[in-house]
Formats: structure tokens, C-alpha cells, sequence
């Protein structure tokens, strides 16, 4: 179902489909949504990132990182940002990058110890980052000073570096969210 929903979202935003169509579509939607109303859950009973075992946790708006490694002190894996993700221009929206960063990141700092949430993630875009290609990702846990937890991550197309990030999470104390 999710696997079928990127799909769309990636058709639908490359799409440039006459009224008719339009129309069709957005009718053949409603219809889903609305077949998918009555069976609406509480947040713990629902499938969409809570499936650990699928890129982006099931969680359509996640960028599908794909995971290979993944222990308590790396992650590695790939992505291909499809054309949902466009910004502009072939590259990349700069908003879907944290929200990549953010999801390994987040996966590693949780790995292993207790939970812990995200204060800031510093990202830097150090060339654009291309649509429609296999990148790499890297996430690795730098150190830990009480509470805080600090990671690195990478997006590499080939050998070049398009972005990196620092990532602060910071461990929740009993009772807090
Ligand atoms: C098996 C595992 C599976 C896992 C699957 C899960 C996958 C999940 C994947 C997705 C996961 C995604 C995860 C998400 O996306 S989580 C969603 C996004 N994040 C949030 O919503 C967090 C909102 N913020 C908070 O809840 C609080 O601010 C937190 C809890 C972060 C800290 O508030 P708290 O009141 O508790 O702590 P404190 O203020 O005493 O600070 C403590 C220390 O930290 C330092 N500090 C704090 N903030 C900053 C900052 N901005 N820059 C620099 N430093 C900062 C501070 O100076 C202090 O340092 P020190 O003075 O002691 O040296």
C-alpha cells in the first residue's frame, strides 16, 4: 500500500494530465480515503512507522531509505529521492534532506539505549542533490556527554558528498513525551 502510494505521489507530481484525467483521479481518491476512514486506529495500533523493517518506517512522507548496516554505532544504506522530492531545478527539495538525516539519525541515536529525541539537526547542503539517483547514506554515533548524544550523517552520490549533518538527541527523562 505505501510502496504504491510513493508511486503515485512520484507520477502525480511529474504529471501534466488533462482535465478529464485530473478529475478521474481525484474522484478514484476520494474513493480510497474514504474506503480507509472506517478502519482508523490509535496511534500505537497503526502500521504507517512502526514497520522498522520497511524504508522510512512505512511512513510515506519519509524519503525510502533503504537500510544494509545498521548496529549501534553505524548506519549505512541508500536512497534514491524520486521526483515527489523535486525542489527545483533537478535537485532535491531542501526540506526532504533533514527529513532523511532525521530518520537514520534518529533510528541510531534510538539504537541500543534508551529514547532519546531529536534537539537540532545542522544540515549542510554542499552541493545539490540530484533526483532519480542511488545515493548513499551514513549515519554514525560520534559521542555521548550525559544526556546528549551527538551524530554524524552523509549523503554521497558516487564518491562526492552532497550534504552532511550533526544531529544533537537528547535522552527523555521519565514522563516526558
Ligand atoms: C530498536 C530501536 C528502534 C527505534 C525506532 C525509532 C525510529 C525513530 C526514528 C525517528 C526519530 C526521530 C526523532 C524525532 O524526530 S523527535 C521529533 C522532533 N524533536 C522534538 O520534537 C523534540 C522537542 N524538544 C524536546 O522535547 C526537548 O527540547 C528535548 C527533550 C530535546 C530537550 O529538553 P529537556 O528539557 O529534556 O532537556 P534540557 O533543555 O535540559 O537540555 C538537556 C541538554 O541538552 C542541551 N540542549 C537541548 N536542546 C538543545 C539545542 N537545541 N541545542 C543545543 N543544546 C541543546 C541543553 O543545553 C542541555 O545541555 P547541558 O546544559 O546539560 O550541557
Amino acid at each position: 500500500m505505501i510502496e504504491a502510494l510513493r508511486l503515485l505521489q512520484a507520477r502525480m507530481t511529474g504529471a501534466g494530465p488533462p482535465p478529464e484525467t485530473v478529475t478521474e483521479t481525484a474522484e478514484t481518491l476520494e474513493k480510497l480515503a474514504a474506503a480507509l476512514e472506517p478502519f482508523t486506529v490509535p496511534e500505537a495500533a497503526q502500521i504507517v512507522g512502526h514497520r522498522t523493517d520497511l524504508p522510512g518506517r512505512g511512513q510515506a512522507m519519509a524519503p525510502p531509505v533503504h537500510i544494509e548496516e545498521w548496529d549501534e554505532e553505524h548506519v549505512l544504506g541508500h536512497v534514491t529521492f524520486s521526483r515527489f522530492y523535486l525542489g527545483g531545478n533537478g535537485a532535491v527539495h531542501g526540506g526532504a534532506i533533514p527529513l532523511a538525516f532525521d530518520e537514520v539519525m534518529g533510528r541510531l541515536a534510538n539504537t541500543g539505549r534508551p529514547r532519546a529525541r531529536t534537539a537540532y539537526l545542522h544540515v549542510n547542503y554542499r552541493k545539490i542533490t540530484p533526483v532519480g539517483s542511488r545515493l548513499r547514506v551514513e549515519a554514525r554515533f560520534e559521542r555521548e556527554e550525559g544526556r546528549k548524544r551527538i551524530l554524524a550523517g552523509a549523503l554521497v552520490d558516487g564518491e562526492t558528498v552532497v550534504a552532511d549533518a550533526e544531529g544533537l538527541f537528547v535522552t527523555l527523562k521519565p514522563g516526558q513525551p
